[in-house]
């Protein structure tokens, strides 16, 4: 079994149980690499041995058989840069706050291992957003895709921006908000969750438009089909506005055009039997829960 691995640098208390994993797997035998950064922080915190290493530069490709992320949802994000478009299933042990995506218990670590080679997993596709600007932006690079969501808003400014919108080329309208969310149905429980939007199942063929605090008090979140093309245009008083892919930013001058659609590729996430979606919903978000029952 091919593993790579990538962890949050900051948290040596939890560090035992990244050794517990890679205990796990070399009982299987397992080629291991850990991400650069991630060894080097476990070799300045415990004497662990060499491994082989990936790093953004030199990357992974699709002979992995897992990837495992330790952190939180920021570290799972970050983690799909890493995977991007090589299909590689996906797993997050959480030992960050809330653990959203990245679900798996710090102290089941080794059933990471134990229930992958047991088969006790579904593997669920996740599909991603991505944004096309005018070639003289060039921001994102080669990493213009999100999992969570893509979002324009504002910038240095109080002032509200007016984003004017078209889906496959038809006029739909012009929010006159704080920003837009255009997001995925994994990050419907993230960003657009908190500006009202649904909660949308993880392998539904939809995506969420949902603006942050609009002043038209008639713009709602709108669910579409994922293939349609998104278009936008920004203005406002400020030359610049802000877009986001995930927790990655830039700052892009009013007026560019911005095109947002659903990625070719998307990301394997290892759903085990006993962490459920529906689960992580009643346990992390409390769904429907109410303390008069
Ligand atoms: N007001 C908000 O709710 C708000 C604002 C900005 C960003 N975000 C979210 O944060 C993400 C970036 O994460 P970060 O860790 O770098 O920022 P962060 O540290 O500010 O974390 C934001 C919170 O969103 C949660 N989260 C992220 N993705 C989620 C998902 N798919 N489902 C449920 N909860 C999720 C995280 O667990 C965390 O509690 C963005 O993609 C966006 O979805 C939320
Ligand atoms: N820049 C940082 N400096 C210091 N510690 C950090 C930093 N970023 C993350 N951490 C630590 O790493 C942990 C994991 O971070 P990550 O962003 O993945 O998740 P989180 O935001 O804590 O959890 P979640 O996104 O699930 O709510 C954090 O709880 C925090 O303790």
């Amino acid at each position: 079994m091919k593993v790579a691995i990538y962890g949050q640098s900051f948290q040596d208390h939890d560090i035992l149980c990244v050794f517990e994993l890679i205990e796990e797997l070399e009982k299987f035998s397992s080629n291991i690499f850990i991400e650069e950064g991630f060894l080097k922080f476990l070799i300045q915190t415990s004497d662990i041995k060499s491994y082989d290493t990936f790093s953004v530069a030199i990357g992974l490709d699709s002979s992995f058989d897992m990837f495992v992320s330790f952190g939180g949802d920021g570290t799972m994000l970050r983690a799909v840069t890493y995977v991007k478009d090589y299909g590689i299933p996906m797993v997050g042990v959480n030992t960050g706050r809330l653990g959203f995506l990245s679900t798996f218990k710090k102290e089941d670590v080794r059933k990471v291992v134990t229930e992958f080679v047991a088969g006790a997993y579904i593997i669920e596709e996740r599909s991603l957003v991505e944004i096309c600007m005018d070639s003289d932006v060039k921001h994102f690079g080669e990493l213009n895709f999100a999992l969570n969501e893509i979002t324009v808003s504002r910038k240095d400014t109080t002032s509200m921006i007016t984003v004017e919108t078209y889906l496959n080329d038809e006029y739909l309208t012009s929010y006159w908000a704080d920003g837009l969310i255009v997001s995925t149905p994994t990050g419907s429980t993230g960003y657009s969750l908190s500006c009202g939007g649904p909660v949308i199942a993880p392998t539904t063929k939809s995506l969420v438009l949902t603006p942050i605090a609009p002043h038209n008090l008639n713009a709602r979140p709108f669910v579409i089909a994922d293939d349609t093309k998104i278009r936008l245009r920004v203005s406002g008083r400020e030359e610049t506005h802000m877009v986001s892919l995930d927790s990655r930013i830039a700052t892009i001058p009013n007026g560019k055009e911005i095109i947002i659609q659903k990625s070719a590729f998307t990301v394997k996430m290892i759903e085990y039997k006993s962490e459920s979606f529906l689960k992580t919903l009643r346990n992390k978000l409390l769904w429907g829960q109410d303390r008069r029952n």
